[in-house]
């Protein structure tokens, strides 16, 4: 703790206990345990704080519980020394794990008065707001820094696919992060923060805004909706579901590489949602497009939410028919995505709809295949188009204080 964090007493304040977490809520990683600590100042009424425990064996803000907003962002690699990103992922762990707990980075906002301040200082008095921080590596790094015996064959290029109109300027990226929190500014904050450390190492190739998530991972929280109005969620892997997470989000040591083992594979599309269409389509239409009613989320021929799925009582084209995991092997993915709206084209049409986000073991049976099903008869189609596009490698939890993002993927030995 900076002495900037310290109560006139040496003892941390009531803010700084707020701002560091040690306040409320601590929700363990993966299992979504919670722990209440009592505050020491005796405002019992204050209201709590919550942080996110970054060390673990998996990475947090996968299956952790979805906070409320989103701000995802792809780097370019642009230095071409290997000891420079290794110094950044370095420095790049040790400041993640101070802003998720509600630590400034360095030595905060207010240091000695001649340099600029190790933290941009917008953070400053917010609570954790349960921020996760989320790393991933693109295919295109592995080529870059003599890596490619380390490449998993799953990590290459998304295929593409019918109906794509894919920006490049919004896809791809060396390296990502996905920053998620109950406070924009938290999240906004963690981002810039981690490409003002990396200057001159990486530069923000792409970023999205994101807000009110379209997923669920929490049983028997309320499903939000997304921008067409429909409950968007209802049959995601739950961040409990721990035999469905190692069946199909969890990248086990026999699949290899040995790196990534206790990871994961994240796909990240933007998603146009042409709203205006949408808002002159009939209810009865728009509940034949996904296969659900609107006003429950219940399936076709079905009176309650989770009710099982029925397919013969869809559309051959609905949307839920053709995504299930029935339909594809039994294969599932984990959902995390966001709305967004950025503004309106030329049009005047608003630029808004689904950041999609997935995470899965292999995105050879999670993602690709049930994108291939989508592209070619999805109803849905004639309301969205494919507009962003990347695929990235998540490495496992940081384990502990001397562990950094990447360090089993650059220590790793090379293979004969
Ligand atoms: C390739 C994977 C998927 C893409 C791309 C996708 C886009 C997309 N989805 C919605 C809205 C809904 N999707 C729903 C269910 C659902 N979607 C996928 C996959 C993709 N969706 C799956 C695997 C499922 C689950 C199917 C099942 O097991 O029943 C639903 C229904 C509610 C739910 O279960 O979540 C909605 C609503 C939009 C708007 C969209 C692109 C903009
Ligand atoms: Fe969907």
């Amino acid at each position: 703790m900076s002495a900037e964090e310290q109560g006139a007493h040496g003892r941390p304040s009531r803010r700084n206990l707020l701002g560091w977490g040690g306040a409320g809520l601590v929700l363990g990683a993966g299992a979504g345990a919670a722990t209440a600590l009592a505050l020491d100042d005796g405002d019992a009424k204050a209201a709590p704080a919550a942080a996110v425990p970054f060390h673990g064996a998996h990475q947090a803000g996968i299956a952790t519980p979805v906070q409320d907003r989103l701000h995802f962002a792809a780097f370019d690699v642009t230095t071409s020394e290997r000891a420079d990103l290794v110094v950044l992922l370095k420095e790049w762990t040790k400041a993640a794990a101070r802003m998720t707990a509600g630590h400034a980075v360095g030595e905060g906002a207010f240091g000695a008065d001649e340099a600029p301040p190790d933290d941009t200082g917008e953070a400053y008095g917010l609570s954790p707001a349960r921020l996760t921080l989320t790393f991933g590596v693109g295919p295109s790094l592995f080529t870059r820094f003599g890596l490619e015996d380390q490449r998993p064959d799953a990590l290459e290029e998304l295929p593409s696919f019918p109906g794509d109109h894919l920006d490049k300027a919004r896809g791809g990226g060396d390296l990502c992060v996905q920053a998620c929190a109950d406070d924009p500014q938290v999240a906004v904050h963690a981002i810039r923060n981690l490409a003002r450390i990396g200057f001159g190492s990486v530069a923000i190739r792409w970023s999205q805004l994101g807000f009110g998530k379209t997923s669920s991972t929490t049983p028997g929280a309320e499903t939000p909706r997304n921008l067409f109005g429909f409950k968007d969620g209802t049959n995601n892997i739950a961040g409990g579901e721990t035999a469905a997470l190692d069946q199909h989000v969890w990248v086990p040591e026999k699949d290899g590489p040995a790196w990534l083992a206790g990871g994961s594979y994240l796909v990240a599309r933007r998603i146009r949602m042409n709203i205006e269409v949408w808002d002159r389509t009939s209810l009865r239409e728009q509940e034949d497009v996904f296969g659900r009613t609107k006003r429950t989320g219940a399936p076709a021929g079905k009176l309650a939410e989770h009710d099982p799925v029925s397919p013969r009582a869809m559309l051959p084209t609905a949307h839920v028919r053709l995504a299930r995991p029935a339909a594809h092997g039994g294969h599932r993915i984990l959902r995390r995505g966001y709305s967004f709206t950025d503004g309106t084209d030329g049009l005047g049409r608003l630029d808004a709809g689904l950041f999609f986000l997935a995470y899965q073991r292999d995105p050879r049976t999670g993602f690709i295949p049930v994108q291939r099903e989508l592209a070619r008869h999805d109803a849905l189609n004639e309301y969205i188009q494919h507009v962003g596009s990347a695929l990235f490698a998540i490495p496992p939890g940081v384990r502990d204080a001397h562990d950094w993002w990447g360090r089993a993927l650059f220590t790793a030995p090379a293979k004969d």
